[in-house]
């Protein structure tokens, strides 16, 4: 079932099950689900393969940052699960972006194919220990203007620039933000954060959101609450 919501459900969870019973109270008319390293790491293709048998589109997020050619069998074998969407650390160049989007090519797969730039742990202070010497905004400006000339359909990026990739790289270049806090929620380890309204107004296209919905009481509620602040804008 394809869905025309912005909202992407974190599915953070160390097992199958855990998972499982999580999508089940969820619905795959009103949100996609994020698989990433934890619970495929653990549970493997399978979860995938059960998420699409619930109807649900699945953003798998491994983040993958090798050699080109590794990476581009990695997605290749991600997009041959029929998963919607799959990313790559921009930080691993040129050379590696465009070996994954021409395989993707080469095999005829339309999986979205997306470039993680700063990630929204991050401050300037963080970058400085790993010897990026410019702020958050300056290094996702870089990366992102890499993954659009390297083929990428967008990036992963916090919500707070948006905006400004939004002049540099276009409307149609999807911008996927996690960091995303609603106004019932707390940050936690995220530091770029915004509300949902905040971020569709700022240019996201998609929105991640993890524990202020599948650590809520009432996940379906949670869902609801945050689909009113976005319509409230
Ligand atoms: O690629 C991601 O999805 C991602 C990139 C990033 O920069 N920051 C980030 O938080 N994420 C993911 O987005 C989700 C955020 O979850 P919550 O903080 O619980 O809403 C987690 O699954 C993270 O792995």
């Amino acid at each position: 079932m394809s869905t025309d919501s912005p909202l992407i459900i974190a599915l953070d969870y160390a097992s199958l099950d855990a998972a499982l019973c999580m999508a089940d109270r969820l619905d795959p008319a009103r949100c996609r689900l994020k698989v990433g390293k934890e619970l495929f790491t653990r549970s493997g293709p399978d979860v995938v393969e059960a998420l699409h048998g619930r109807g649900f589109e699945v953003f798998l997020d491994l983040k993958f940052h090798d050699i080109p050619n590794t990476v581009a069998g990695a997605v290749q074998a991600a997009a041959e699960q029929g998963v919607w969407m799959v990313n790559v650390h921009a930080g691993g160049g040129r050379r590696m972006m465009e070996a994954a989007r021409e395989r993707l090519q080469r095999h005829g797969l339309s999986t979205h194919l997306i470039a993680v730039t700063v990630l929204t742990s991050m401050e300037a202070e963080d970058l400085a220990e790993v010897g990026v010497g410019v702020t958050p905004a300056e290094q996702v400006e870089r990366l992102a203007m890499l993954a659009s000339q390297s083929g990428m359909d967008g990036v992963v990026c916090s919500a707070q620039e948006a905006a400004r990739l939004r002049e540099l790289c276009g409307e149609s270049f999807l911008k996927v933000t996690p960091g995303i806090r609603p106004s019932f929620a707390v940050a936690g380890d995220q530091r770029r954060v915004m509300t949902p309204r905040d971020a569709m107004a700022a240019g996201s296209t998609h929105l991640v959101v993890g524990r202020p919905v599948t650590q809520a009481d009432d996940p379906m509620a949670a869902l609801a609450a945050i689909e009113a602040e976005l319509a409230a804008g």
